[in-house]
């Protein structure tokens, strides 16, 4: 399908119009569905946390977003128009990057090469790789080394630096604390709160909520397909660790 770019929306658009917007959106894996009426809104320099326990939907949600699963009944709005049906690669082309669940890079490729990964996006290698190399000077050092022979938070950066590359306006993060430890996670927050402050609007999934909060302008608490509940990011967390995960 052929869309616009975000850019091209209207001036006469209302400023506080949702960047990003489901209303009622339901999808699954074959024939079983597993978000069953998903409402959720990312305004623009917002950064939303998708909380909530295991098998709640916080994936498939950020699947929806990034175009990996279709929506088969509701409606997906980026900058107030209609993207139902939109490719991953549509989306990627309209400002969306998504940094999935296990980082989605090469382990058996070096650093520069996993920077080319993303060149198909229309960014060249020297402009993704002066993003890296000067947000994360460790990453220049080790351009040619193996991905996976790195520190999980060095690939969490390249992961990043990737993403940061393509100069998105939507980023969505799935478990970018998984695996790593917790002073790790809080340098990684750092970062994304850096992002947020640079204008873009940021939705992350995260099953340790406390490492989001720091950043995190509202929340959205997931269960069994559904969003719930919507608020402050802080009293979403205590709910979700009193009522949910056993205090
Ligand atoms: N590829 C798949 N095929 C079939 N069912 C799936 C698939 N991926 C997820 N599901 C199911 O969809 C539901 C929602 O899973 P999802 O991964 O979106 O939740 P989540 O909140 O991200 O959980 P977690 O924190 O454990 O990753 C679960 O019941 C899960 O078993």
């Amino acid at each position: 399908m052929s869309v616009a770019t975000i850019e091209e929306r209207p001036d006469n658009a209302p400023r506080d119009e949702p960047l990003l917007e489901l209303s009622g959106v339901r999808a699954g894996y074959g024939s079983i569905e597993v978000l069953h009426g998903v409402d959720l809104v990312l305004a623009p320099g917002a950064v939303v946390a998708l909380l909530g326990p295991n098998g709640g939907g916080k994936t498939s949600t950020l699947k929806i977003c990034s175009g990996v699963l279709p929506v088969t009944r509701g409606e997906f709005k980026l900058a107030g128009r209609v993207v139902n049906g939109a490719s991953a690669s549509d989306l990627a082309r309209l400002g969306v990057c998504s940094i999935p669940e296990g980082r989605g890079i090469f382990a058996n490729l070096t650093v520069r090469e996993n920077l080319w990964i993303a060149t198909g996006t229309g960014v060249s290698l020297a402009e993704l790789e002066e993003v890296a190399y000067t947000r994360f000077p460790i990453l220049g050092e080790r351009r040619g080394q193996l991905a996976g022979s790195m520190s999980g938070g060095e690939q969490q950066m390249l992961a990043l630096s990737r993403a940061l590359g393509t100069d998105p306006t939507v980023l969505l993060l799935d478990e970018l604390s998984m695996g790593l430890a917790p002073r790790i996670v809080s340098q990684m927050y750092d970062v994304v709160g850096q992002l947020a402050a640079e204008g873009i609007s940021i939705l992350v999934a995260e099953q340790f909520a406390r490492a989001v909060l720091p950043i995190a302008t509202s929340a959205a608490l997931m269960l069994q397909g559904r969003v719930v509940r919507t608020g402050d990011p802080i009293d979403i967390e205590r709910e979700l660790s009193t009522s949910y995960l056993g205090g």
